[in-house]
């Protein structure tokens, strides 16, 4: 099987402003020849998307969407945002199920498997995010949590798709789990895709996100089975996401 290309995403959340879209050219000009063998995307604000793609045209790097609505159709749901109008923007691939919504607009595993399945009828990639909290990780319930959101969250077809570990206490601060620790549960989330898949759960990529930054990276992207990042804040500024590309072994 041809070895999977490694993804290294960014996730701006609600900070990137029309102000920090030049970082993306920035980005584009620091990692030069690097975003050929690593995708290299940046998932902005949906409001910032069309301008974002702007930046990027004619260049490798790729633009992605934090979320959408899980109808497919055009239909009257005011504030709500499709799939294919992200795609229309120039999304590539779109983040579903991130622990923020999950927590703070009380996402369900039923919703993000519909968000992801009305990506995938939009031709574009999800990134489904599944991670345990630190309370369950304190019980030792990591792989029933996340085994179970893997199941419910992945959509029936593995085509197209990418899962993201993201331990929701190793988001947003300065601590991660142990290079094992990633390891051993990306290689619980493949076997829970194998289950499925079969042998197609090969191609399937599956990041870590959680305190990525330029520092940490490097050890990061060494452990077996971790096939790229979701990194939030060190995203943000050109210089660190570009330090954080340039330390994967495929770029180097
Ligand atoms: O989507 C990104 C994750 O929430 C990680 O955020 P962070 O890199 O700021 O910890």
């Amino acid at each position: 099987m041809a070895a999977r290309k490694p993804l290294i995403a960014g996730n701006w959340k609600m900070f990137g402003r029309s102000a920090d879209l030049g970082e993306i050219a920035a980005l584009a000009e620091t990692i030069g020849p690097a975003s050929g063998v690593v995708d290299v995307l940046i998932c902005p604000t949906a409001t910032y998307i069309a301008a974002a793609a702007e930046q990027v045209r004619g260049k490798t790097i790729l633009i992605g969407a934090q979320d959408c609505s899980a109808i497919a159709d055009d239909s009257a749901r005011t504030g709500e945002i499709s799939a294919a109008m992200l795609a229309d923007a120039g999304a590539r691939c779109i983040i579903v199920g991130h622990s923020e919504r999950r927590t703070l607009h009380g996402e369900t595993s039923d919703l993000v498997r519909r968000k992801a399945e009305a990506a995938l009828a939009a031709g574009v990639t999800p990134i489904i995010c599944v991670g345990e909290t630190q309370a369950e990780r304190e019980a030792g319930r990591v792989a029933e949590i996340v085994g179970l959101q893997v199941r419910e969250s992945v959509p029936e077809q593995g085509a197209n798709i990418v899962v993201a570990y993201e331990p929701v206490w190793a988001i947003g601060g300065t601590r991660t789990p142990t290079l094992p620790e990633i390891a051993e549960v990306h290689t619980l989330i493949r076997r829970v895709l194998a289950e499925r898949f079969g042998d197609q759960a090969n191609a399937i990529r599956i990041l870590y996100g959680g305190s990525v930054g330029p520092k940490n990276a490097a050890e990061i992207f060494s452990v077996e089975g971790v096939d790229g990042a979701l990194v939030g804040r060190a995203s943000l500024k050109a210089a660190d996401f570009a330090a954080i590309i340039l330390a994967h072994p495929a770029a180097s």
